[in-house]
């Protein structure tokens, strides 16, 4: 369905994940979306294709979604999740970026075991259709409904697809969140830079462009990142001696995995609740 306007969709939650990809989806052509928000949403409301509401219970009843996106906290899965079931039984898609939350616990909390459910992982370079998206569907997903889903996530980046749903939990940690390991990374560049005296302006540009520069390099070849990081790597040069502070032992190679695996097993805790 490459190329067609996207069918009417229910995008529940619009804040930085939700929002970001209903840019996407306007942008890649949709006949029409209402949008349940306590909050205010941030795009156009002169656009005649959105509709508004503050609440579930607010969305018209003459309005009947292809598709669902839950785009909430998983916190604030309890607050919608159960709200669902007539849309579920009539075999409304439910696509969720609810970090942890499985597909069997939204079925439960839905009360339709045989709702057609996606569980997906965006992650923020969506705001700029850069995005990497991981999904799982449930058995209860037709062709088409697996087919829309592809096209909802694929208007903000890459999509892969997986079988296995416990692939998620590390997907979560390693994609999901992995913006923030870069932006932690620009954050401590620019402080070092300004701590050995560079002009803080000078320091920002430097940590930023230095990392978008990386991931330009990166996107324009195929060559393994260990072979990137080797070609700045002079043999007894200044990089090396960095090199040996953050690959000895106990810094990254350890803390990386940590961090993976605490990110991990807090995916897989949110399941449970
Ligand atoms: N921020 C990120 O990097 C990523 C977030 N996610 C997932 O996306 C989901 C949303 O995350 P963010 O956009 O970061 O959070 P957010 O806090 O920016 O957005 C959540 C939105 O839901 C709204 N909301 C709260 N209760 C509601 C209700 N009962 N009905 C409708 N809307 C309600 C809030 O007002 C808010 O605008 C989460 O489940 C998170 O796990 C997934 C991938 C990456
Ligand atoms: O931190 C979180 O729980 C969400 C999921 C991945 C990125 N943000």
């Amino acid at each position: 369905m490459t190329g067609a306007v996207l069918p009417p969709l229910l995008l529940i939650g619009s804040g930085k994940m939700g929002g970001a990809m209903m840019q996407g989806w306007l942008e890649r052509g949709i006949s029409e979306v209402v949008v349940v928000e306590p909050g205010e949403i941030s795009l156009c409301k002169a656009d005649g294709r959105i509709r508004h509401v503050r609440t579930l219970s607010e969305v018209p009843a003459e309005f009947h979604p292809v598709a669902i996106i839950l785009a909430v906290k998983p916190q604030q899965a309890g607050e919608v999740l159960p709200y669902l079931s007539a849309y579920a039984t009539a075999g409304v898609l439910l696509l969720s970026i609810m970090a942890g939350k499985t597909l069997s616990r939204m079925a439960a909390e839905v009360g339709v075991a045989q709702a057609s459910l996606v569980r997906a992982m965006p992650n923020t370079p969506a705001a700029v259709r850069q995005g990497f998206t991981c999904a799982v569907a449930s058995g209860s997903v037709d062709q088409t409904q697996r087919e829309l889903s592809d096209e909802l996530l694929s208007a903000v980046g890459d999509v892969a697809w997986v079988d296995d749903e416990a692939l998620l939990d590390p997907v979560t940690a390693i994609s999901g969140g992995g913006p923030a390991y870069v932006f932690l990374l620009v954050e401590l560049l620019e402080k070092a830079g300004i701590e050995h005296g560079l002009p803080p302006e000078l320091a920002r540009r430097l940590a930023r462009k230095t990392i978008i520069g990386s991931g330009s390099l990166l996107a324009a070849t195929d060559l393994d990142a260990e072979i990137l990081r080797r070609n700045v790597t002079s043999p007894k040069g200044t990089t090396e001696r960095a090199l040996q502070v953050l690959m000895a032992p106990d810094a990254w190679p350890s803390a990386v995995p940590q961090a993976i695996e605490a990110a991990t097993s807090r995916s897989r805790q949110l399941g449970q609740s």
